[in-house]
């Protein structure tokens, strides 16, 4: 199949629309942050640079650590845009940008996100790194595409489900991490559980400022639940879309936050940098 100008979108220079990358200028592990200040700070563990660029909020460093190649890239804020970012990943690396053709041989990449998360474990201190085993999308981002979820994953949506009280507006999904990427990075350190992704960061946080929120005790219920060894650990806002795409399109995918607040305890972070850095040394002499 050839893919049309309008679906395969590609800037003047040939360069996937958003990320303004070429195939080229991306490595096959990929290192995800929401905040576009984190690719400099990322890349600066870096031995070399080969590769720097912005277009809008998809900041995008490329170079070597340790012998391995790596980029980083910033997703923004959002499901939204992680939508756009693997769709353009995997255009990247999987279909032939000239031709317009999808490529005979896959390319699978190893994408680990990097993130800020808000804690929903009181014993899980600010400034612990939460690793997801799994992601339970409030957003809708998966239900547009075919997702291969395991009966296992859609077992544990429903389990989850029944025990919240979600408005009926709401249709959640589960999904896995990988589970080789996952096991790279769980040690000690870590503390793993399930991620809740949500469409916003304060009403589908249970945050109430000003505009009062449907889903009172929300949160407390996700506190609760329990399945075998498995709780919900964290608050984010884009691994569910991470999760789906990235398996639907073959390739891996997982997600270690800082914890900046801790909701059960409310408190939050007077300050992190030396506490990213630190994650950030962690992911990179693991990937
Ligand atoms: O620090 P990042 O990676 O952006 O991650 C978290 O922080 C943002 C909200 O403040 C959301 O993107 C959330 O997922
Ligand atoms: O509470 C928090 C902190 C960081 N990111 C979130 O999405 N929520």
């Amino acid at each position: 199949m050839t893919f049309p100008a309008s679906e395969l979108v590609l800037d003047k220079h040939g360069r996937v629309y958003h990320l303004g990358l070429s195939p080229q200028e991306l490595a096959s592990k990929v290192i995800l942050v929401g905040d576009q200040d984190r690719v400099e700070l990322v890349s600066a563990f870096f031995d070399t640079v080969e590769h720097r660029s912005q277009h809008r909020e998809f900041v995008t460093h490329t170079g070597t650590y340790k012998g391995k190649r790596i980029s980083v890239l910033s997703s923004g804020i959002g499901t939204d845009n992680i939508d756009i970012v693997l769709n353009e990943l995997d255009a990247l690396v999987n279909i032939d940008l000239e031709k317009r053709e999808t490529n005979e041989q896959h390319t699978s990449l190893e994408l680990v996100r990097i993130g800020t998360c808000g804690i929903l474990q009181a014993d899980i201190p600010v400034h612990s790194y939460l690793l997801s085993k799994a992601a339970f999308g409030l957003d809708n981002v998966a239900h547009f595409y075919e997702i291969p979820f395991s009966e296992k994953e859609t077992g544990l949506k429903n389990t989850i489900c029944e025990h919240l009280s979600l408005p009926k507006e709401v249709v959640p999904y589960y999904i896995g991490a990988d589970e080789s990427l996952f096991a790279r990075f769980q040690s000690g350190q870590t503390h793993a559980g399930i991620t809740v992704t949500s469409s916003g960061f304060y009403g589908p946080q249970g945050r109430q400022l000003n505009l009062k929120t449907k889903t009172t005790g929300l949160n407390d219920k996700l506190t609760s639940f329990r399945s075998e060894d498995m709780r919900i650990i964290n608050f984010e806002m884009e691994s569910s879309a991470l999760f789906a795409l990235a398996k639907a399109l073959g390739h891996k995918s997982t997600t270690i936050c800082l914890g900046i607040a801790n909701r059960p305890k409310m408190e939050f972070s007077k300050g992190y940098s030396a506490e990213m850095n630190e994650l950030i040394q962690y992911v990179l002499d693991r990937i």
